[in-house]
């Protein structure tokens, strides 16, 4: 696999005001709420924040109605959704329409097939890796990245599942040219929603610095 440019980094699962306005501090390019009732990150209001420019506003649905996605598109003002449920490639056209990036996330495991992919190729800007759970996502747990050099499709994906100070120090070994951005999500928690802004902060020294990205 091809050595990576700068590579995109999205915070996951954000839902406090303090610790919204300290992550906007960082140097980070998507901010993620997740609109799933079931998942303890559920953010169920929108909050009196202003987000610079530079940082889209992600939404995360799981198997949301389409009336439902394009109410909160307006009610937050989301510049991206991220469908992370069972979401089939005619959904995600549904919203092409929209203004919005659109951001289709498949649960990986070793039997993952990836002609799944190629009915939404038309449809979405990014893909997003995370791996497979019954939970749809926020585990925790990475996926084995070596199933990743049989992906097929020049659609660029973010890497996400279990990202950690640890297993982001790996990341270079799996560099890859369709690798645009790192999604980063519960390892970097105190509790489920609340980011340790120190433990990201270093996350983004290694992204940055230590050659995990070219810039
Ligand atoms: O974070 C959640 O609670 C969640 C629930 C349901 C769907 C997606 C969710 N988050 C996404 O899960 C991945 C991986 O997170 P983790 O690093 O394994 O905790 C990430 O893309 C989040 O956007």
């Amino acid at each position: 696999m091809a050595k990576q440019g700068k590579l995109l980094v999205k915070v996951c699962g954000m839902r406090e005001k303090a610790n919204i306005e300290g992550l906007l501090q960082l140097p980070i390019d998507y901010i993620g709420h997740i609109f799933y009732p079931k998942s303890p990150r559920y953010l169920a209001s929108p909050l009196a924040i202003s987000y610079p420019a530079s940082v889209k506003k992600t939404g995360v649905f799981v198997n949301e109605s389409q009336e439902q996605i394009k109410q909160h598109i307006q009610d937050f003002d989301l510049n991206a959704i991220q469908l992370h449920g069972d979401e089939p490639a005619a959904f995600c056209q549904a919203f092409q329409a929209s203004g919005v990036e659109i951001i289709k996330a498949f649960g990986i495991d070793d039997d993952f097939n990836w002609d799944r992919l190629a009915p939404y190729l038309p449809y979405v800007d990014y893909f997003l890796f995370d791996s497979k759970s019954a939970a749809y996502g926020g585990t925790g747990k990475a996926f084995n990245w070596n199933k990743l050099k049989d992906y097929p499709y020049d659609k660029p994906y973010f890497l996400s599942g279990g990202l950690s100070l640890e297993n982001l120090k790996e990341v270079p070994a799996f560099a890859d040219a369709r690798l645009i951005g790192l999604d980063l999500n519960s390892k970097f928690e105190t509790e489920p929603g609340l980011k340790d802004l120190d433990t990201l902060k270093k996350a983004l020294k290694i992204i940055n610095h230590e050659q995990i990205s070219s810039k």
